[in-house]
């Protein structure tokens, strides 16, 4: 169904290509998973697929891409979009009407598909991603994962043969997730379309995969066997590490197989490690806060106090007010009633440099924070040590390029690098590991970690229940504007099936939450 014959991309000479004489095939009805580090070429080769690489980002393209029979040196990604349909790493960017309805029946209207057909398939979108209460909602006032959800039916609700997703999953809650991902399979099993998806979170992803497609650097590829070429991926889901570790054969891609793998090793875990960050005195003390959009509640009367010398880990299904808060919180969001006091001062009603030491806000649309021509200018500008710690969150980025030019992990590194570097008191972060890597994930955890034992509170809003079972030490549950559960990162997420992490569901009911967490377990029994 997809063709690439000897095909090379460059996006400048004075680099090496991001694609090197690659040739790869995807069969109909197969879905295959792009892995790899971030910056090393995924989107890119998902570009080339519907020809918006090189036609709108540029770069040169040599070699042959053929998908569903069309040559798209021959067809534009408009006539390419009749076969492809596309989800983008930014949904909002991809939107072109105003509802959720309008969205969804747009592409079709394009198509000529005639009206009562159009309804009936824009019914059944709306349900397939849970979104038909917000039908007649304007796009801009979803939150994130809305918005992902509703660009993902509207590349679904044409019913193309081919579907390219570029991190469909990035900004859902992990059942939506899980929902998403089964609607994508269904489709892939009851109709044969084909779908090439890139994703950082292989432990959602990899178990659906029929085959994957690793881009190890150097801009080649290497592609088959989801388990086989786990075995020395450069990044694997946390069971394929357990495996590694515990020297299992096959690998494990899904939590069952790993559960069955696991039989003989509970017996063998020794004391469960603690985490040992102490949590100080209350930097951060917020009471009633209430954020209100007309007659809807998004956060209702909460109090929340964070410590110094602690990372809390703020979670909850999309649409339950984790941005609202932290933009309340902040001070410069709306609040329709509270108080947020952090050493002792009110956020609200400051300008931006008098809030700089003491509250900071990574947003989830990261790149909104970026305005100067060049990396090299934007860390300049925002203090000492801003280059340095870009340079340890996403190594190799040229001081030259252009901010809009970069990866989308690339991007969120200079963006975390610029507001850590400002050392506020109180660091809020809102969904600040998407589009990263393993590494980059675990270096920024260690940031923070550095930053905790600084005296700093950080509050991270996240659906990556791998990177709270790593970093966080408290976690905060929303449900609908409520806190309805605050403890122990270990007592909140071990035995919940939607917040557990996958070494949490392999070992229960031994609480252990990540892999390195069972290697010290390990060895404390020998
Ligand atoms: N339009 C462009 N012009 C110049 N360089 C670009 C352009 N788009 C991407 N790049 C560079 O090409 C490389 C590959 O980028 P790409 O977006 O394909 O990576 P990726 O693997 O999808 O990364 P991520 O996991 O962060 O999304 C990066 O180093 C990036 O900075
Ligand atoms: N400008 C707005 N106008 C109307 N409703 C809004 C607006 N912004 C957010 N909402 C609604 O308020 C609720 C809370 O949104 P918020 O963005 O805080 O959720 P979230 O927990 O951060 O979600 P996600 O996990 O998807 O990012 C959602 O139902 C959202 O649709």
């Amino acid at each position: 169904m997809i063709e690439f014959n000897g095909v090379s991309l460059r996006y400048d000479d004075s680099r090496p290509p991001e694609l090197a004489d690659i040739d790869l095939s995807v069969d109909e009805g197969e879905l295959a998973l792009v892995v790899g580090r971030t910056g090393v070429g995924k989107s890119t080769l998902l570009g080339a697929i519907n020809g918006l690489v090189p036609h709108f980002t540029g770069g040169r393209l040599s070699g042959r891409v053929v998908v569903g029979g069309l040559d798209t040196r021959d067809h534009p990604p408009r006539e390419l979009a009749e076969v492809v349909g596309r989800v983008g790493q930014d949904p909002v960017a991809g939107f072109v009407a105003d509802t959720v309805e309008e969205e969804l029946a747009y592409g079709m209207e394009q198509l000529g598909v005639v009206s009562a057909t159009m309804r009936k398939r824009v019914e059944e979108t709306l349900d397939l991603l849970g979104v038909a209460e917000l039908r007649s909602r304007s796009l801009a006032t979803l939150s994130g994962g809305q918005q992902q959800r509703v660009a993902i039916g509207a590349a679904l609700v044409t019913a193309p043969s081919v579907l390219v997703l570029d991190e469909p999953t990035s900004a859902l809650d992990p059942g939506a997730s899980e929902e998403v991902l089964a609607a994508v399979t269904r489709l892939v099993h009851d109709l044969g379309t084909t779908v090439v998806m890139a994703e950082h979170r292989l432990e959602r992803a990899v178990q659906y995969a029929d085959s994957v497609i690793v881009l190890p650097g150097d801009g080649v590829v290497r592609s088959g066997d989801p388990a086989q070429l786990m075995i020395d991926s450069p990044v694997a889901p946390p069971v394929v590490e357990l495996g590694r570790l515990c020297g299992w054969s096959p690998l494990p891609l899904s939590v069952r197989d790993a559960r069955r793998a696991a039989r003989d090793l509970r017996p063998r875990l020794g004391e469960v490690p603690t985490r040992r960050r102490e949590a100080g005195e209350a930097v951060l003390r917020a009471r009633g806060v209430t954020v209100t959009y007309r007659e809807r509640v998004a956060v209702r009367d909460i109090d929340l106090d964070l410590a110094a010398g602690t990372v809390t880990a703020l979670m909850g299904r999309n649409g339950s007010g984790k941005s609202s808060l932290l933009w309340a919180l902040q001070g410069s969001g709306r609040r329709a009633a509270g108080s947020v006091l952090v050493g002792g001062k009110e956020t609200a009603g400051r300008d931006t440099a008098q809030r700089a030491g003491s509250v900071g806000l990574v947003p989830q649309t990261a790149a909104d924070l970026l305005y100067l021509e060049t990396v090299g200018e934007e860390c300049a500008v925002s203090g000492p040590g801003a280059r340095e710690l870009l340079e340890r969150l996403a190594p190799g980025i040229d001081d030259a390029q252009n901010p809009r030019d970069l990866s989308e992990g690339q991007r969120l590194s200079l963006v975390l690098a610029i507001q850590l570097a400002a050392g506020p008191k109180v660091l809020l972060l809102d969904e600040p590991t998407r589009g990263l890597d393993y590494a980059a994930k675990h270096r920024l955890a260690e940031q923070l970690d550095h930053l905790a034992r600084a005296g700093h509170a950080v509050l991270v809003a996240t659906h990556d229940v791998e990177f709270v079972a790593g970093s966080a030490d408290r976690v905060v549950v929303l449900a609908d504007g409520d806190v309805i559960a605050d403890g122990p990162t270990a007592d909140v997420v071990a035995s919940s099936p939607i917040f557990a992490p996958q070494v949490a569901k392999v070992l229960a009911p031994v609480p252990l939450l990540t892999v390195p967490d069972v290697a010290v377990a390990l060895g404390g029994s020998r």
